[in-house]
């Protein structure tokens, strides 16, 4: 009998599900609905929206999960990611144009980005189906040197903005973009060191054959 509670992602980012992947997580992927991420406001700073989100973004799924049988204990963990730069807090470009407003803003200066996490345990046998969560935000400092405007229109060409918080993908090594300090695996979607940290500690270990395949 399997006695690992079942981990699922929370997510539909790509990126996320990769990074998961690659650490040798055996995980089911369940999608919160996006319209959990509309009128948010974000006067209160990057931190506490992806704080809130992460939370959104899991309850959501969690309400999904209690209208399904389960034979064991399940833990989920959902996530944010915002980049804030300026004071200005950049989310994913509704479109192009939005896309190169960020990269302008951003080109030259000092940026950060912010992933919130969600780790939420539900025991099986849990009479008011609360669980236990654990919220936690990290902060990955970067700089973007100040590339010319057609370095920024052959980037928006390719379309590879689309999705990204920011309007970039770390994970393009672009070579314009640099971290300063913090977590990588953070820029694109996941704080990986966080995540195995309180994973380990709810008992969800990676297999690590799984991650030698990989
Ligand atoms: C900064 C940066 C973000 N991203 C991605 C990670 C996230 O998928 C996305 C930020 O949007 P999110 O709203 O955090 O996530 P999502 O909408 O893609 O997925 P879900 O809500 O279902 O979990 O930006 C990169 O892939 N590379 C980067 O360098």
């Amino acid at each position: 009998m399997n006695t690992q509670p079942e981990l699922i992602l929370a997510s539909s980012s790509p990126r996320r599900q990769e990074l998961m992947r690659e650490a040798g997580y055996q995980f089911r992927v369940m999608s919160p609905d996006p319209s959990v991420e509309c009128g948010m406001c974000s006067s209160g700073g990057p931190a506490e929206l992806v704080h809130e989100l992460a939370m959104r973004k899991a309850t959501d799924v969690v309400k999904q999960l209690l209208a399904e049988p389960r034979e064991r204990d399940v833990v989920l963990l959902a996530a944010d990611t915002v980049a804030e730069c300026q004071g200005q807090i950049l989310g994913k470009p509704a479109n192009e144009d939005h896309a190169r407003q960020m990269l302008e803003l951003m080109r030259g200066r000092q940026h950060h980005v912010l992933t919130g996490i969600c780790l939420w345990r539900l025991p099986l046998a849990d009479a008011d189906q609360q669980g236990t969560t654990e919220v936690s935000v990290v902060a990955t400092t970067l700089r973007m040197d100040d590339i010319s405007d057609d370095a920024i229109d052959d980037y928006l060409a390719s379309g590879a903005w689309e999705g990204k918080a920011g309007g970039f993908g770390y994970q393009d090594r672009l070579g314009w973009i640099h971290i300063e300090h913090g977590s990588e695996s953070n820029v694109v979607g996941l704080p990986m060191e966080k995540v195995t940290e309180t994973l380990t500690r709810m008992q969800v270990f990676a297999s690590p054959s799984e991650a030698r395949i990989k």
